[in-house]
């Protein structure tokens, strides 16, 4: 088909559930065996291909596939062609420095000292940004326990919780090097594309949905600005006339962390009637 959109998708680790999901809620199929390597969506003329979050970037920036859900962290630690184009809001992390506790370093006294990483790119970027001249070692993962076995005197790596920086008895020092997540990532320079459009609409609205719920309440016509104030909504409230002399019916989106506050503030108001909804799916 000549207009087949072909995205990737990863296909393990901690991004490709919540990927799937994105994906899934924003109208795609998805696949249902997690051996799947390409799913057809005929409905929606997209191909997805399933592949390591860490090569998704080689296929976007060599231009094969239109778009892919990958890293930050690892988009750029990938050097390749591509540029990111929307956060998701999963996937969070920090790349960081760690070294055994109470060690004390500093990043300048990283010169001469051995750093262990999977993400050398990233890191040599950043050392020789900084004009430190320590060796990087280049390990796949499980980079943790690289000072224990003796093969590096620190490390920089992916920081979630801090647990497993703990469980290994190290300690970030430093300020982070990169603050990342999932995001939406094309080829450097590709053309507009209106069905790659559709699919930033879509995970755009499957955002909202996500952030936001739809607030309704009444509230006497006096105090209709200062509730104005505390739900403005996207472009400003709907107000709608109430058959009740005085008062007004009004509808907004609000954040969803900051509801049970806002209703409190309304309930002191004077509004009443103040339902909460969630937002199934929008285009704003
Ligand atoms: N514990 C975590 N919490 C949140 N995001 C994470 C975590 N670990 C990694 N990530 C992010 O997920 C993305 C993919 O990393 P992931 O660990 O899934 O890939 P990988 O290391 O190549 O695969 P695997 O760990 O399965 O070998 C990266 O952008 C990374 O920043
Ligand atoms: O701060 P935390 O919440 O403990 O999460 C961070 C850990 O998660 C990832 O490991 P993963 O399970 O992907 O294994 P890997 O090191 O083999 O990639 C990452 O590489 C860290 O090791
Ligand atoms: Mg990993």
């Amino acid at each position: 088909m000549p207009d087949q959109l072909r995205i990737a998708v990863p296909n393990k680790g901690q991004l490709a559930e919540p990927a799937s999901a994105m994906l899934r809620e924003a109208g795609y199929r998805q696949r249902k065996d997690s051996r799947d390597l390409v799913l057809v969506d005929p409905e929606n003329q997209t191909e997805f291909f399933f592949l390591r979050p860490r090569d998704i970037a080689v296929y976007v920036g060599e231009g094969i596939l239109q778009a892919g859900i990958t890293g930050r962290d690892m988009l750029l630690d990938s050097g390749a062609p591509a540029d990111e184009v929307l956060p998701l809001g999963f996937g969070g992390s920090t790349f960081r420095f760690a070294a055994r506790g109470g060690a004390g370093l500093k990043v300048e006294d990283l010169a001469g000292k051995r750093v262990a990483t999977s993400f050398a790119g990233l890191l040599t970027a950043y050392l020789e940004e900084r004009g430190v001249d320590a060796r990087v070692i280049h390990l796949d993962g499980a980079v943790e326990s690289a000072i224990q076995l003796g093969v590096a005197d620190a490390v920089a790596d992916v920081v979630s919780t801090g647990t497993t920086l703990r469980n290994a008895g190290l300690e970030v020092f430093g300020d982070p090097i990169l603050e990342s997540e999932a995001v939406v990532i094309r080829q450097r320079g590709a053309d507009d594309d209106p069905k790659i459009e559709q699919l930033l609409r879509r995970l755009r609205g499957v955002l909202v949905a996500r952030d936001y719920v739809m607030m309704d309440y009444d509230v006497h016509a006096e105090r209709l600005d200062e509730a104005v104030a505390l739900t403005p909504g996207m472009e400003g409230p709907t107000v709608s006339p109430l058959h009740r002399e005085g008062w007004v019916a009004v509808r907004a989106m609000v954040p969803r962390r900051s509801a049970q506050q806002i209703m409190d503030d309304l309930w002191d108001l004077g509004a009443r009637a103040i339902l909460v909804t969630d937002i199934y799916a929008c285009r704003l």
